[in-house]
């Protein structure tokens, strides 16, 4: 079986990506619009409405004006943007975190990709708070670090065209960044978490890190048992590995150019603090990889196909 799939914003970051991922599949007949028409409006409204999958590479607000020039009941949605992460008759595109959640999006006609930052908080996270570990009215912390590309052409322009870029910057110092709403819905968390993002000197890759103390809570659970329930929750998972909590390094680069998304339960099992710590790449599964994992599983493919596991 072949699907036509058309990507908005096929020239952007993340567009580049999921371009390159599906490169050489007999399975797939993309849609392109050449360099003068990919804005065009009457074009893309063509090849939206011609296509059996479309995957939305674009800013929040044309996103959603993709959506709006779709006026049929075949094309299916996927869209990489923030527009519709938190709204009705969205699936949530995240396949690993609940039990059902594959074959939701299998069935579903619009997905929103989760944000690359959540990607990692949810993954830590959720399974933890399902199994009544981590009480839901806890006020959770994220500290995170992304490389730039994170931010797009403009912030890749920014640190390659700088003089002298900075080694890290964190940001979204007001505490209201964008991915706030995503995380604590998801999560199904009852506060908003305290969310720190930095953005590092290196093209790509990420490390999210939840600081808990384990002690604090009443079913106070060792670190063993928050790696047990992780474990088995992804047991099954081609692109999560729980990897040893007794790493004695993390870095940025681990996950860097793959679709993997390695988890750790770090920590002092005498005082019951732990350090949760994912690695992924912002384009890999928080972005690109997602994107097509999604395809697949809603196309009926292997869900990993060209994806690097
Ligand atoms: N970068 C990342 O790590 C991640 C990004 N995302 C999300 O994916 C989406 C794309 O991000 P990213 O690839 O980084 O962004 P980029 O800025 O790199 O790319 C966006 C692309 O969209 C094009 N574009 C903008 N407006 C329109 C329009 N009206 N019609 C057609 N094309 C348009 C741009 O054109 P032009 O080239 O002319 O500027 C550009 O090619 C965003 O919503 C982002 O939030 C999600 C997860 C991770
Ligand atoms: C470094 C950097 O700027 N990162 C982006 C997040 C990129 C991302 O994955 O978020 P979306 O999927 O929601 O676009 C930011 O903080 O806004």
């Amino acid at each position: 079986m072949t699907v036509s799939v058309f990507i908005d914003g096929a020239e952007g970051t993340t567009g580049l990506e999921i371009r390159e991922r599906l490169a050489g599949r007999g399975d797939i007949a993309l849609i392109q619009l050449d360099d003068a028409r990919r804005k065009d409006l009457d074009a893309r409204r063509q090849a939206l409405n011609d296509a059996d999958f479309v995957i939305l590479c674009l800013p929040d607000d044309a996103a959603r004006e993709a959506v709006a020039l779709i006026d049929n009941d075949r094309t299916r949605v996927i869209d990489a943007s923030t527009a519709h992460r938190t709204g009705d008759g969205w699936t949530y595109g995240f396949a690993e975190l609940e039990p059902g959640q594959a074959a939701a999006i299998a069935e579903a006609r619009r997905v929103s990709n989760p944000g690359c930052y959540p990607t990692g908080f949810l993954a830590l996270v959720r399974p933890l708070v399902r199994a009544g570990l981590v009480p839901v009215d806890w006020p959770l912390t994220v500290n995170a670090v992304s490389g730039y590309s994170g931010g797009g052409k403009s912030m890749i322009a920014e640190f390659e065209h700088a003089a002298a870029p900075p080694a890290a910057r964190p940001y979204a110092l007001g505490l209201a960044h964008k991915h706030v709403a995503e995380m604590q819905k998801h999560a199904r968390i009852e506060h908003p978490p305290l969310f720190a993002p930095s953005v590092a000197n290196t093209y790509r890759g990420m490390i999210v890190e939840v600081p808990l103390p384990l002690h604090a809570f009443s079913r106070r659970p060792g670190l063993h048992v928050c790696e047990a329930v992780l474990g088995e929750a992804y047991r099954d998972c081609a692109l999560i590995t729980l990897a040893d909590g007794d790493a004695k390094t993390v870095a940025i680069e681990d996950d860097a150019g793959s679709d993997r998304l390695t988890i750790r339960v770090c920590g002092n099992p005498d005082t019951g603090q732990a350090r949760l710590i994912a690695t992924l790449d912002n384009l890999g599964k928080g972005a690109a990889g997602a994107a097509v994992q999604n395809l697949n599983i809603m196309a009926g493919f292997d869900p990993v196909a060209g994806l690097t596991v």
